[in-house]
């Protein structure tokens, strides 16, 4: 787990090795404190490089052993004894330096780092604080605001930014072992009292107190409801203050708080749920490590809407040659104005040059011959998607990927429609289509497994975590969310207000609450929807009670405020008002309220008291039973696929795991129980009803999530 040698004569290297990132186990550390103790006792060796096998430095401690009892070694005591070494020791960092990594680098007395490699202290994006000597090493070695703000982001910093900041002290385009044992030759002998960090004072910065208190602000405005950004100032505020010693025992109290919590488990659970749907697989029986995507050499986006235009900028800066198609001129010409700029303003934030030469543009079809994978991206309309598929299946080369970038149409439908269904998969991108991380990868029945690898892929390569799942209404985002909002309209109607549900949402951790997103999004865009699918408007049977839809409950406070043109911000009124059409800041609006309190005068609903409790349960356990659902009908492959989509792509906080994990934390016993409950009250909303998954759950025990997809697969091959 770590291995020793000699070499140059005179220099000890440790070779830390436990692939595929070197985490810092308790062998590995075991390793390093016997590898260490080699090389001091020898006396033919004058000085020590750490470094770790296969091109990486070390990716922190094992994240797995969270949680458990811990064994080994302890790290704070290990990279003590190094710091204390009367040799110099020196980290040669190649890849990553991160965590525990970078706060071993840092009881090293010297640390030259390859130009590519990355460092950082993340622990803030695990529920944890650098508590292996980090918060009190790093702020007295770059200063308190260049620590505060590595500590509290959790941000990697490349090796010139590490140069720069001084936690490096040499950077090598070369081979790094080789430069740091050159550099160790180098130091061999020479004193090392003023190498040791721990010793220094930390920088003096003016007013300590106010430098802490703003950047706590700023910390808990963004941190909406997380404990470890707060315990990281804190930290940080102790090295500033206090002596080392104290201030270690102060990053011992904090991290303790920490270490334990749900959020904590919650943020770990993610970091692993994240990296799990990479490893996808689909009922058809093709999965991620058997399925070869297809080479892309050149691609094409349909459609330069909104959507069409963030796509095709993600598409370009992740370096692919794009062909874009807009049927008139002056559309084209407009929106290559608008890729342009934001592929410019992208380009200026990350100091490269704009990949504007990626771009070709044409109003053409037939130019679209020989691309190897086509987006379209045109209007929602399913008559329309269907034409432009029937057109591309003629122009495109055999072979060429068809995706539709589609919020909830199906799928199959579209595959129908090509000569080559096997080919089509959709490509649920999330607006801005060029900032939000998520895509899910909706795959039909006849799609093929080099399809489905190849869209994962693309994902992959614009940055985006990718989620495959099958093909149902809404897929499994917009499917949950319905069953949300739906909820949201209800609590209207019995009582409550739009601010009173936003602010109960907010306070669980969601950036923005349920109306003030459906202000933002345009509550049109739903409305059509509605429409289209006779739930709202003139084709709504005459004589239909205006709060009963196919049979159950509905609400029409949304179709009504749209008749009423209240669209949200972009008329400057919907469920809030704004001050102008455009507006962005929500304020409590008197008409809306009288507007409520007259429709359930009409309706003959008495308003009740409705507390945030009930906000919360009714809002997300309706979502999280459409989830077991979901997961019952095979659509998404395990609770850690949903639990993706929601974090990366619809605002759930990432410290509370997701809707599935979360559902675990409050213990599923009682979301049944919650849920029977409301059923009872409402038996007009069908969707209140505990499903079977949760109910089977339940009976085995409640048993963690890691453990639901046998409990799954028990019930499928019963069906
Ligand atoms: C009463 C209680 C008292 C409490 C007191 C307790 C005291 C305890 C003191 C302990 C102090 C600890 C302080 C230190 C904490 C830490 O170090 S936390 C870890 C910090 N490190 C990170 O967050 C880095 C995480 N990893 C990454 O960001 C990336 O993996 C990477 C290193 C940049 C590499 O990226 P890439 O090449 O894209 O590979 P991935 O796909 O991400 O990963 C490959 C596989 O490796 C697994 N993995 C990665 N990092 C870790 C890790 N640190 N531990 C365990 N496993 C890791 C990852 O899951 C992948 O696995 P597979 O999916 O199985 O392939």
């Amino acid at each position: 787990m770590a291995q020793y040698s000699r070499i140059s004569g005179s220099v000890g290297l440790i070779t830390l090795s436990n692939p595929p990132v070197n985490a810092l186990s308790a062998a590995v550390r075991q390793g390093i404190v016997d590898t260490v103790e080699k090389a001091l006792g020898d006396p033919q060796v004058k000085s020590v490089v750490i470094c770790g096998q296969d091109g990486i430095f070390c990716g922190g401690a094992d994240i797995k052993e969270f949680g458990k009892n811990m064994s080994g070694p302890p790290l704070i005591p290990m990279i003590h004894t190094i710091e204390c070494a009367t040799k110099p020791m020196v980290a040669a960092i190649e890849g990553s330096a991160l965590g525990g990594g970078l706060e071993l680098a840092l009881g090293c007395h010297y640390r030259i780092a390859h130009s590519k490699a990355r460092l950082g202290l993340p622990e803030v994006t695990l529920g944890l604080l650098p508590a292996a000597g980090g918060s009190q090493r790093l702020p007295r070695l770059i200063g308190v605001p260049a620590a505060l703000d590595l500590i509290t982001t959790g941000r990697h910093v490349t090796a010139a930014e590490a140069l720069q900041l001084g936690i490096v002290d040499q950077v090598t385009d070369h081979a790094t072992v080789d430069a740091a044992v050159k550099f160790a030759l180098s130091v061999a002998g020479k004193p090392l009292d003023t190498r040791r960090i721990s010793t220094y004072p930390c920088p003096h910065v003016s007013d300590v107190d106010a430098l802490c208190e703003n950047v706590m602000q700023k910390v808990r405005k963004s941190a909406h409801g997380a404990i470890a950004p707060i315990a990281c100032v804190q930290a940080v505020r102790a090295a500033a203050t206090l002596p080392y010693t104290q201030g270690m025992e102060r990053e011992k109290e904090l991290m303790a708080t920490l270490y334990t919590s749900g959020q904590a488990r919650a943020l770990q659970y993610s970091f692993f749920a994240q990296r799990a749907v990479s490893k996808w697989r689909i009922p058809s029986g093709a999965r991620w490590d058997t399925s070869t995507p297809r080479p892309l050499h050149k691609v094409a986006v349909i459609g330069l809407g909104t959507m069409g235009r963030g796509i095709t900028v993600a598409l370009a800066q992740a370096g692919l040659p794009v062909i874009t198609v807009e049927t008139h001129e002056k559309q084209l010409m407009e929106a290559k104005r608008a890729v342009s700029d934001m592929l410019n303003r992208g380009a200026k934030r990350r100091g490269v040059a704009p990949p504007l030469d990626k771009i070709s543009y044409s109003c053409n079809l037939q130019d679209l011959a020989d691309v190897d994978l086509v987006i379209e991206a045109v209007f929602e309309d399913m008559t329309l998607k269907k034409k432009v598929f029937r057109q591309l299946s003629a122009v495109c080369k055999p072979g060429t990927l068809l995706c539709t970038n589609t919020s909830g149409l199906d799928v199959d439908q579209l595959a129908s429609q090509s000569r080559n269904p096997e080919l089509v998969v959709g490509m649920h991108f999330f607006a801005p289509a060029h900032v939000m991380k998520l895509l899910e990868v909706v795959y039909g029945p006849q799609s093929s497994p080099q399809a489905v690898a190849t869209a994962m892929q693309l994902g992959k390569k614009m940055g985006k975590v990718s989620v495959a799942v099958g093909n149902c209404r809404g897929f499994v985002g917009n499917r949950m969310l319905k069953l949300y909002t739906e909820q949201a309209s209800f609590l209207l109607e019995e009582g409550a207000t739009p601010d009173l549900v936003d602010q109960a949402i907010e306070e669980f951790g969601f950036p923005m609450g349920v109306f003030k997103v459906s202000d933002l999004s345009g509550l049109d865009v739903g409305w059509r929807i509605r429409k289209e699918e006779k739930l709202a408007g003139l084709s709504v049977a005459s004589g239909q009670s205006t709060r009963i839809r196919e049979g159950r409950r509905y609400s029409p406070l949304a179709d009504l405020l749209c008749e009423q043109g209240r669209f949200g911000q972009k008329t400057g009124r919907g469920w809030y008002q704004y001050d102008k059409p455009g507006g962005r800041v929500a304020r409590s609006d008197p008409w809306l309220h009288h507007f409520l309190e007259e429709y359930r005068a009409q309706h003959g609903l008495v308003a009740r008291h409705i507390d945030h409790q009930e906000v919360l349960e009714r809002c997300l356990y309706a979502m999280i039973n459409e989830g077991f659902r979901i997961l019952e009908d095979g659509i998404a492959a395990g609770p850690e696929d949903i639990d993706v989509i929601y974090v990366f792509g619809y605002g759930w906080p990432r410290h509370r795991g997701g809707p599935m994990f979360y559902s675990g934390m409050v213990g599923l016993e009682k979301v049944l129980e919650r849920l029977e409950h409301y059923y009872q009250a409402h038996p007009d909303v069908p969707h209140l009803q505990p499903c079977r998954l949760l109910r089977r759950l339940v009976a085995r025990g409640s048993p963690p999530v890691h453990k639901w997809r046998e409990v799954i697969k028990n019930l499928h091959s019963q069906l």
